[in-house]
């Protein structure tokens, strides 16, 4: 492979990796992650997930032709149904209430909304290209890698499904398409965004476990 994502992503190896190869991951598609771990990260994913919905609604935006407006609108709206139904359904098997929003937002959280704030006033599309396909690709990454039985559980079962189904996969190669045309015009602004969301990515899946034995 080659193209501006795949250098960006070489780059980043390591965080990359380290993330795909999380303990988060590794227990998440074993079924073993324990409900403690798993809700302080949803916690905290819904919180990322808020700030998200704006990121994509700026990239509708800010996209330079009506396809690309159209496949990031047909995305925003499964991530503002399904998805966020997924996190109040798992919120209620987990006995998770409104406490939660008591709650403060951890470091990698904080250090994400403001990313993604900053990203989104940029109006560069580029910028959010680069940010849109740390998220998205390093979760079909991570997600693709299950190769036993689907864990039973629907919290764990159905986070691996919302990041490997047909719709998903053909949304990350349209993100890495979009990035690969419009990335090497504002190459620096690009990478710069793409490392400090692979970081924060690695980051945010630590946190989950901080405060663990
Ligand atoms: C922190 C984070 N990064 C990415 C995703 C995938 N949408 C997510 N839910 N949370």
């Amino acid at each position: 492979m080659s193209g501006f994502v795949e250098s960006l992503r070489l780059e980043n190896a390591a965080g990359w990796d380290g993330c795909v190869k999380h303990r988060y991951v590794d227990e998440l598609l074993a079924g073993t992650i324990s409900d403690e771990v798993m809700g302080r990260y949803l916690v905290q994913d819904h919180r990322f997930i808020d700030a998200f919905v704006t990121l994509v609604g700026a990239a509708v935006a800010s996209a330079d032709q009506f396809e690309s407006r159209l496949r990031l609108g047909r995305f925003l709206g499964m991530v503002c149904s399904d998805e966020n139904d997924y996190f109040i359904r798992s919120f209620a098997a987990l006995g998770i209430g409104d406490e939660r929003h008591d709650i403060p937002d951890a470091a990698p959280t904080a250090g994400f909304k403001a990313l993604m704030k900053e990203a989104a006033a940029t109006r560069s599309y580029a910028a959010i290209m680069a940010v849109l396909n740390v998220a998205e690709g390093l979760y079909l990454d991570w997600a693709q890698r299950l190769d036993g039985p689907m864990p039973e559980n629907f919290i764990h079962s159905e986070w691996i499904v919302l990041h490997d189904n047909p719709f998903f996969v053909d949304f990350v190669t349209f993100l890495k398409g979009e990035l690969d045309r419009v990335g090497p015009a504002e190459a620096e602004v690009a990478r710069d965004f793409f490392r400090r969301a692979v970081d924060l990515e690695l980051a945010f899946f630590d946190a989950a476990y901080e405060g663990d034995a």
